[in-house]
């Protein structure tokens, strides 16, 4: 009843049209789900995977800003999801539609960037594509060149992959091997080091990669090293041809023997930051020291003392050298927790010190070059490299553990002065900035004294470091660069000194100049002769 005056109510007809509408649109879409829920359920998702699957053609780089831009699984989306992933990094953008498009890629950028994500998401997306089931063995096999590195990609693919079905599997020694094998034939996802993974495909019978999908190198110049070779070759033979391979790395290879030898089908190449002004991340603040042997100790003492409330790295070149001088400085009591990390650590401890650098606000590792790639140790402020690097990749890699993904961090690399300007020269045709800064004598700490009342009193010690004497030296002498590695130029009698082992009546410096060109086993004897030899034990 309206009259005149009266202000006009809600039009009945409109409100008809409206509830009509939702009402059809609610009645088809409980149609198309009882459609579906007769259909199996394979079925249904072949077909929204035949949807993701036209939209590969149409994947654009530049207009991908976030993950749920790329034509990707709702499962793979709410892992990435769930994991607060959303926008892209560079490489992720440019690299994840071309290996969705099943090509094989070769991928570059800055340590830090995100380049796990971009092998990890095709490889969920390319099993997902074929419908894999647990039935169907090995899809997808990682390849990382250390045991944490190829646990912390696990973690990953767990935490991202966590909707799909499909199983991954862990595979990198210190374990027993007959009860990986039994589960091997299980794992669609396999997460290897190099050397496990060959093992199995001698010793375990019922272990073949046959269907294998996608093969995937992390690290991959590391992994195709000389280091490496036979092991790889190897894996290789026992791959089929027909597979996508994707590699990546901060510091990637382009050498065509080594790509040869992975079979290749037109690569496409991306190298996010080749023209970037550095190949280190602008966040890092990179300076060396030039530090007499004798002093070293001392520097990295003092240090760590003005850095208690930080969380560091130091880089050494042996286990042996780890070895000692953590002990070494759990003695002297820095002030701050210290742990060490090397290849001589069972399994086990290894994991521990990995998960407790991993939850602890400030501390230091003492590592060797295990620790040096891939690692994402949350909120590392500092990388000391107390050793010099083999060569300006290696140095990269070791610094890349800080400055990780928009973070800041800070490097520090030690150099002698034999070693100076050969390893600066190598930096800066890397485009890697580093400056120099002066040591303060004033505020160094003389340490040298109480380690060797340490040496001492305690004999086990005082062989350690004569082992690591040894095996530092033994490191520089195999080291290829001469010009910056030359074990004749090391002023022994200092290094010696500075690590508190005992100075023969002989300088055995003058033993090695005379033998000269030499074996290495004749160094090391020469060496080994004069420290453990008579002349050492009527000291
Ligand atoms: N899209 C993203 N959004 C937010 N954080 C991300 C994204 N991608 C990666 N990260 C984070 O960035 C950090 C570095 O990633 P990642 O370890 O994959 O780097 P990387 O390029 O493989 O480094 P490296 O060369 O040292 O191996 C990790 O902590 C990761 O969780």
């Amino acid at each position: 009843m309206g009259g005149p005056g009266r202000r006009a109510g809600p039009d009945p007809v409109r409100n008809f049209e409206r509830w009509k509408k939702k009402y059809t649109k609610r009645k088809n879409k409980l149609r198309l789900q009882q459609k579906q829920r007769k259909r199996p359920e394979w079925e249904v998702e072949r077909e929204g995977i035949a949807r993701l699957e036209q939209r590969y053609p149409e994947i654009n780089p530049n207009e991908i800003e976030r993950f749920s831009d790329f034509p990707l699984s709702k499962k793979t989306l709410k892992g990435l999801q769930e994991a607060q992933y959303r926008m892209v990094t560079e490489i992720q953008r440019q690299t994840i539609g071309l290996s969705l498009q099943g090509k094989d890629v070769l991928g570059a950028a800055k340590t830090g960037s995100g380049k796990t994500l971009a092998f990890i998401i095709p490889a969920l997306e390319r099993l997902y594509r074929q419908q894999w089931t647990s039935m169907d063995g090995l899809g997808v096999l990682i390849i990382s060149p250390t045991r944490e590195l190829a646990y912390q990609t696990f973690e990953v693919l767990r935490k991202v992959g966590k909707n799909h079905e499909f199983s991954a599997g862990l595979i990198i020694g210190g374990k027993d091997l007959q009860q990986e094998a039994n589960k091997i034939h299980h794992i669609n996802i396999l997460i290897c080091t190099p050397g496990r993974l060959l093992q199995h495909m001698d010793e375990t019978s019922y272990f073949h990669a046959s269907d294998l999908q996608m093969l995937i190198l992390d690290e991959a110049d590391r992994i195709l090293d000389m280091g490496f070779a036979d092991t790889m070759n190897a894996i290789i033979e026992n791959l089929p041809k027909k597979r996508q391979t994707l590699l990546f790395s901060a510091t990637q290879t382009k050498s065509v023997k080594d790509l040869a030898r992975l079979s290749l089908k037109d690569p496409e190449y991306v190298w996010v930051h080749e023209k970037a002004k550095f190949s280190t991340p602008a966040t890092l603040d990179q300076n060396y020291i030039v530090c007499g042997l004798e002093q070293k100790i001392n520097m990295l003492y003092s240090f760590l003392r003005s850095h208690l409330n930080k969380k560091s790295i130091v880089f050494y070149a042996s286990c042996k050298e780890v070895q000692y001088l953590f002990r070494v400085f759990c003695r002297l009591r820095p002030g701050i927790p210290i742990l060490a990390l090397h290849g001589k650590q069972q399994q086990m401890k290894r994991m521990e010190v990995y998960n407790d650098f991993i939850r602890k606000k400030s501390a230091v590792l003492f590592a060797t070059d295990v620790a040096a790639r891939g690692l994402d140790f949350p909120a590392v402020n500092w990388v000391i490299q107390f050793d010099c690097p083999e060569d300006a990749n290696t140095y990269i890699h070791r610094v890349g553990r800080t400055a990780r993904y928009k973070e800041g961090g800070e490097a520090l690399l030690v150099l002698l002065p034999s070693e100076e300007k050969g390893m600066v020269h190598q930096l800066s045709q890397r485009k890697v900035p580093v400056n120099e800064i002066k040591i303060n004598p004033e505020k160094l700490v003389d340490v040298q004294k109480k380690m060797q009342a340490f040496l001492a009193q305690d004999q086990e010690l005082k062989e350690r470091a004569q082992r690591c004497f040894v095996s530092y030296l033994r490191s520089v002498y195999l080291m290829k660069n001469k010009e910056v590695f030359d074990v004749f130029k090391l002023p022994l009698a200092e290094y010696k000194k500075a690590n508190g082992v005992p100075i023969f009546k002989n300088d055995i410096w003058d033993d090695l100049d005379n033998c000269r060109p030499v074996s290495v086993t004749s160094v090391l004897g020469r060496i080994m002769e004069c420290q453990y030899g008579t002349r050492f034990h009527k000291e």
